[in-house]
């Protein structure tokens, strides 16, 4: 890997310049079957990413193999500056990972089972980032106050996938990946986990990278969204710029005569200058709405998959 663009130490002299992730012609086969077949991004610090992709396209895979858990089969991968695959126990103490839901220690208690987990990172803790996170504060920012007397084996689903949340958070990582964090989660619970996303960027600079099939979570959450499909990042950017990405899906509304009428067009300004022209006054109601990241993230895979638009 000597000499290529993700060389260490290459930006390693402006603090704060280097990515947080890189990646670059990601490659990774089970047996015959080539499920990525050179990804590429990055991650700069504090950046929350949101991978999206039909089911199968590989983005646990992409997850598991920067965390280290996992060894690719071609490509290069720098987290936090380090290849995943030479992490050392320093670097893993770095990162945070909340995993599908924490099944062992049900006897343990909340409270209890933070504390134990959190007591491994003490030896972590910088000036910047005292480690662990202190207890009673965590319980506080996932919400987890009232239960932290409470035997894990009692915790609803949602607060069980919350003391995940708490687990993955308890040694204040720099960057944080989570795999589909809130499924299970009821409306309110899922606004105060996407709260706790937007603090823990905002107060610790966390880079986040996560997982869902839920695209208004996507574009609640994602500085960037990342789409994965045929084994490609088939389009890396924020919703807005996605959808600009994406022709022709502008949808206009308008009534006329007490009729209402919808259109989609490419070029909505000329559209509307048309409509205009040709029936001035009689327009009433009128909305000119972007395609949501529904209707652009339908299009970019369909696209991807060579089917029909
Ligand atoms: N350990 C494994 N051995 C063989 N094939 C695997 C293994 N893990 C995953 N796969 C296959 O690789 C492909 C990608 O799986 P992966 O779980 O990464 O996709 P995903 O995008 O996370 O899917 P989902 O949205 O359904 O969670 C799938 O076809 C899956 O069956």
């Amino acid at each position: 890997m000597t000499g290529s663009v993700l060389a260490a130490g290459s930006v390693a002299d402006t603090p704060g310049a280097e990515p947080v992730i890189e990646v670059r012609d990601l490659r990774m086969s089970y047996g015959d079957k080539e499920v990525l077949a050179g990804v590429d991004f990055t991650a700069t610090a504090g950046e929350v990413l949101v991978l999206l992709g039909p089911n199968g396209a590989g983005k646990t895979t992409t997850i598991e193999i920067l965390e280290g858990f996992r060894r690719r089969s071609g490509g290069e991968v720098r987290v936090l500056g380090v290849d995943p695959e030479q992490g050392a126990e320093l670097w893993r103490a770095r990162l945070g990972v909340v995993l599908q839901s924490w099944r062992d220690h049900s006897k343990w208690k909340v409270r209890e089972l933070l504390h134990h987990l959190g007591g491994y990172y003490a030896e972590f803790s910088t000036g910047d980032r005292p480690r662990p996170w202190p207890v009673d504060e965590l319980l506080e920012v996932v919400g987890l106050t009232e239960s932290a007397g409470t035997r894990i084996a009692r915790l609803s689903g949602g607060q069980r996938r919350r003391l995940d949340v708490a687990i993955g958070i308890v040694g204040r990582p720099e960057l944080l990946f989570l795999d589909e964090p809130t499924v299970g989660f009821d409306p309110e619970a899922r606004r105060e986990f996407h709260d706790l996303v937007h603090r823990l960027t905002d107060v610790d600079e966390t880079t986040i990278m996560l997982t869902t099939h839920d695209l208004d979570e996507a574009e609640k959450l994602a500085d960037r969204i990342l789409i994965l499909a045929k084994g490609r990042i088939v389009a890396d950017g924020s919703a807005d710029e996605l959808s600009r990405q994406v022709a022709g899906e502008t949808e206009i509304r308008w009534t006329r005569a007490g009729q209402r009428f919808v259109h989609s067009a490419a070029d909505a300004t000329g559209f509307v200058r048309e409509l205009f022209r040709q029936h001035g006054d009689a327009i009433g109601d009128l909305e000119v709405r972007p395609s949501s990241l529904e209707e652009t993230y339908m299009k970019l895979v369909r696209e991807a998959e060579g089917g029909a638009r």
